[in-house]
């Protein structure tokens, strides 16, 4: 818009030119004569003044009149009220005051956003008539320049003419309406002041209404989708999910009905958007159309449940599957790996075999965080003494210990940990001071190799006796060099060489008769070549080239542990690798925790240890065994996962470790290629049936199979010769003789095979089916019951009755028995009479007592025990 003089403009506006002057004059305007020009910029301020001056009044006006009116109201009553009775009626004045506001509608419900939008909305119109105002100046000019330029034309001479339209103009703005409309009407065009302010305002309403139009389209899709994602579903569920429409309807009825009641499950889906909200949720689990394929990690040994539970299947599917391989499981029941790979793929799934050490090593590995290529030094040898009772072990440990450990400690001999280390010039040898084989085999069964060298202590005045034959193999089992000590050398009885040859016949020769095992002359008693022992023990050690790396995190073997009342678990570990340091985490089979001390052979508290070194540490949640491994760990939280995995472990492979031992499975093991050794523990009730068993069994070897005697001993079947057929995989034969308690407890526990027999071909014939793989039906033992005999009564009528306590099982009356004494079959029979009390009776139950009465037998004594067998068929099969 161009700019116009005071007079131009008093003339569009229709206003009298002193008015408008005075009008420019009161918004504070420069332009005081006719001529002056008005800029765009005084336009603008002089109809903000003019709206301002209009708009005040209205304000004024409004505020003037009342936008709430609150009436209040108060009511007096009176009460009579009835109190105890005979003292009449009581009054009570009540007043009710009322108070009601009356707010003027237009103000109460104009919220900011509506002025909001009723200021745009007079912008909005004010612009358009500002461009109506301005097409109209427009129009108006153009006529008056054509009206000009015809009278131009028609008198060109005559410039008075040229004042006649101005008068006319004047006429015309002298009829122009009141001022107060002009003002009005010169409004609209004044509103462009407002566009600077509230222009951004009102954009920025357009912006807000443009988006909410987006929006409102955007939810008007996804509604529609729903509507008819949800339609579709309904046809496709219609056959199974039954009359769904019907079912809203009629709810819609119900909510309609039961305003008040209590509401019908289906009164609630009266609201359309809960219907869908409801029956998409219903929806949102597809059924799948085809079988999903997963990947099912496998470990050694899975739980038929834990085996379902990752197939996302009932384990009643998991079971009839199994059935049909042929395999009758329980939900409980372990299957081992191989199975369960099979059953996997068979529904369809991936099987990933998994290692149970996998998870360990993975664990290990962030527990260690090294690889194992530490720079290897030489250690000392670690050296178990064995022999036979009373040949001197003890003397022989003691002697070197308080020669050499306690050598300038004041008080001697301070305690006994297990183990200690001797110090010479050449090196340091370490003693476990567990002497026994018991102890060295029981380590060997839980899978400890710790010891470097044995040392056998065979009595030079007595000779080679059973437990020096035991100690030898229990040596050899576990392929470890020996050294023979002959001791009690200073005894005048003493005849070294007989012992000798006896030991040579038994394939310990000496290096001197040209033999491979070093033996010395000791005395345990004053001293005789102890030095010399010691210096064969290093000699040995440096020919095995012992080394380990002495940097780094430690690893070891627990070598005893106890409960200390003050001090808590205490520990004696032997250090086989890295250095031990006070303050680490260490885990120990499944014990774990931070070493709070650590002290040597000596009671010294040390701060760290290193190869070879046995030191007693406390700190541990609780007593690991003999022969469990320890390491050191980076934090407390990766030794208690790795201690919960373990104890899961041992509960899960129980059954699986042993089964490699099985007589069973010698001959699959054989085609599979897998062993073609069958070892074997004997155990007889006299030397005879020992050895010819042992020559009977051990010439069934042929070119595929080798039937190996670990060892064979007389006696009933302890827990040492349990411990060592679990450390060599051997399968145990008790001939004519029974394990004891605690070998019976680790049969059970580690489910080591073991064969009772009473006739040798019986046993022969068995050990040979198994290794030909010939699976004829077999007649086999079962022991139903054991009772203990704890008295024995005369009767002229009965003969001898055993008052017996029946310990486990039960006693039949027509099942065979054998009677045993310190676990070996004296005799084998039938019972003549089983009684409770003064009655016969058929069955005795653990627990009970009963008299037993031993078919044509009388020599049953207190303490025998009566075992009570019966013979079974078993099919076997392939
Ligand atoms: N004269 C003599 N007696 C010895 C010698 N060594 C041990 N003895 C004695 O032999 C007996 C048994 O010795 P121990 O050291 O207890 O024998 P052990 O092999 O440890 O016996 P167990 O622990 O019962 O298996 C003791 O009375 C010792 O004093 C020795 O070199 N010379």
């Amino acid at each position: 818009m161009s700019d116009k003089t005071v007079q131009a403009l008093a003339e569009v506006v229709g206003i009298p030119l002193e008015r408008f002057l005075e009008q420019l004059k009161e918004a504070g305007l420069s332009a005081t004569a006719p001529d002056d020009i008005i800029t765009e910029e005084e336009k603008v301020k002089l109809l903000a003044h003019l709206r301002k001056r209009h708009g005040k009044a209205e304000t004024d006006q409004e505020a003037a009149a009342p936008k709430r009116i609150t009436l209040k109201r108060s009511t007096k009553t009176e009460l009579r009220q009835s109190t105890a009775p005979g003292t009449g009626a009581k009054t009570v004045s009540v007043e009710v005051r009322k108070q009601k506001t009356y707010i003027k509608r237009s103000e109460a419900i104009v919220t900011d956003e509506q002025k909001e939008a009723e200021r745009a909305r007079q912008a909005l119109a004010a612009l358009e008539a500002q461009k109506r105002q301005q097409a109209a100046e427009e129009e108006k000019r153009r006529q008056q320049e054509a009206q000009l330029k015809a009278q131009a034309e028609a008198a060109p001479d005559k410039p008075e003419t040229i004042s006649a339209p101005a008068v006319e103009e004047a006429a015309a703005v002298e009829s122009k309406p009141a001022p107060v409309e002009v003002v009005a009407a010169a409004e609209p065009p004044a509103k462009p002041e407002l566009t600077e302010e509230e222009r951004l305002e009102l954009e920025k309403k357009q912006r807000l209404e443009a988006a909410v139009e987006r929006n409102a389209e955007k939810v008007r899709k996804a509604a529609e989708a729903k509507q008819q994602t949800l339609h579709k579903k309904k046809q496709e569920f219609k056959p199974s999910r039954g009359p769904t429409p019907e079912i809203s309807h009629d709810s819609g009825d119900a909510a309609r009905r039961g305003k008040g009641k209590k509401a019908k499950p289906g009164a609630r889906r009266e609201k359309p958007e809960f219907e869908i909200e409801l029956q998409t949720s219903k929806h949102k689990f597809e059924k799948p159309v085809a079988p999903s394929k997963m990947e099912v990690t496998i470990p050694e040994t899975i739980i038929v449940s834990d085996l379902a539970a990752k197939m996302n299947v009932k384990a009643a599917e998991v079971i009839k599957h199994l059935m049909k391989l042929g395999i009758m499981t329980t939900i409980n029941q372990p299957i081992d790996q191989e199975t369960a790979v099979i059953l996997v793929e068979e529904l369809g799934h991936t099987a990933i075999m998994q290692s149970e050490d996998d998870f360990e090593q993975e664990m290990l590995a962030e527990a260690i965080g090294e690889a194992d290529d530490r720079k290897l030094v030489a250690r000392a040898p670690i050296v178990t003494i064995m022999g036979h009772v009373d040949h001197g072990k003890t003397s022989l440990l003691d002697y070197i210990r308080k020669t050499r450990v306690a050598a300038g400690e004041a008080g001697g001999i301070t305690q006994h940990i297990g183990a200690y280390q001797v110090k010479t010039d050449h090196g340091s040898v370490t003693f476990l001071d567990t002497p026994g084989h018991a102890a060295f085999t029981a380590m060997r069964a839980r899978g400890a190799e710790v010891t470097d060298i044995v040392i056998i202590v065979v009595a030079a005045d007595d000779g080679v006796m059973p437990q020096t034959k035991e100690a030898i193999e229990h040596a050899r089992a576990a392929n470890v060099p020996i050294i023979v000590a002959l001791n009690k050398i200073d005894k005048p009885e003493a005849n070294p060489d007989r012992v000798m040859q006896e030991l040579a016949t038994l394939n310990v020769v000496p290096e001197e008769w040209g033999g491979d095992v070093q033996f010395l002359k000791v005395s345990a008693k004053t001293g005789v070549g102890i030095d010399d022992l010691i210096e064969s023990l290093i000699v040995q050690a440096e020919v095995l080239e012992l080394k380990a790396p002495k940097e780094g995190t430690a690893s070891g073997v627990c070598i005893e542990s106890r409960l200390d009342k003050g001090r808590g678990a205490v520990a004696t570990i032997l250090i086989q690798k890295g250095t031990l340091n006070k303050g680490e985490f260490v885990l120990c089979g499944h014990e774990y925790g931070r070493i709070r001390a650590m002290f040597d052979e000596n009671a010294h508290a040390i701060k760290s240890g290193g190869p070879s070194t046995p030191v007693e540490i406390l700190g541990l949640s609780g007593t690991p065994d003999a022969g469990d491994e320890f390491l050191v760990v980076q934090n407390e939280r990766v030794a208690r996962e790795l201690a919960a995995h373990r104890e899961e472990r041992k509960k899960s492979t129980r059954q699986a470790a042993a089964q490699a031992s099985k007589l069973d499975d010698v001959f699959s093991r054989m085609t599979a290629g897998e062993t073609a050794t069958l070892n074997i523990v004997i155990k007889t009730d006299v030397q005879g049936s020992l050895e010819a068993l042992r020559e009977s069994l051990v010439n069934l070897s042929t070119d595929e199979v080798q039937v190996k005697c670990i060892y064979g001993g007389v006696g009933g079947i302890n827990e040492g010769d349990a411990n060592l057929a679990l450390a060599s995989s051997a399968i145990l034969i008790g001939f004519n003789v029974r394990a004891d308690a605690v070998a019976r407890k680790l049969i059970e526990e580690k489910d080591i095979d073991l064969h009772y027999y009473s006739i040798i071909y019986e046993a022969i014939d068995e050990v040979k089916r198994a290794i030909s793989g010939m699976l004829a039906p077999e007649i086999q033992e079962k022991i139903v019951g054991l009772a203990e005999v704890r008295d024995v009564f005369r009767s002229p009528k009965f003969g001898a009755i055993a008052g017996c306590m029946v310990i486990d099982g039960f006693v039949k009356r027509n099942l065979p028995i054998r009677v045993l004494r310190d676990n070996v079959v004296i005799f084998e029979g039938q019972l003549e009479s089983l009684r409770r009390f003064k009655d016969d009776v058929n069955e005795v139950k653990m627990g009970m007592e009963c008299g037993i009465g031993v078919k044509n037998y009388n020599d049953v004594k207190t303490g025998d025990q009566i075992e009570v067998f019966e013979r079974i068929e078993v099919k076997r099969e392939i």
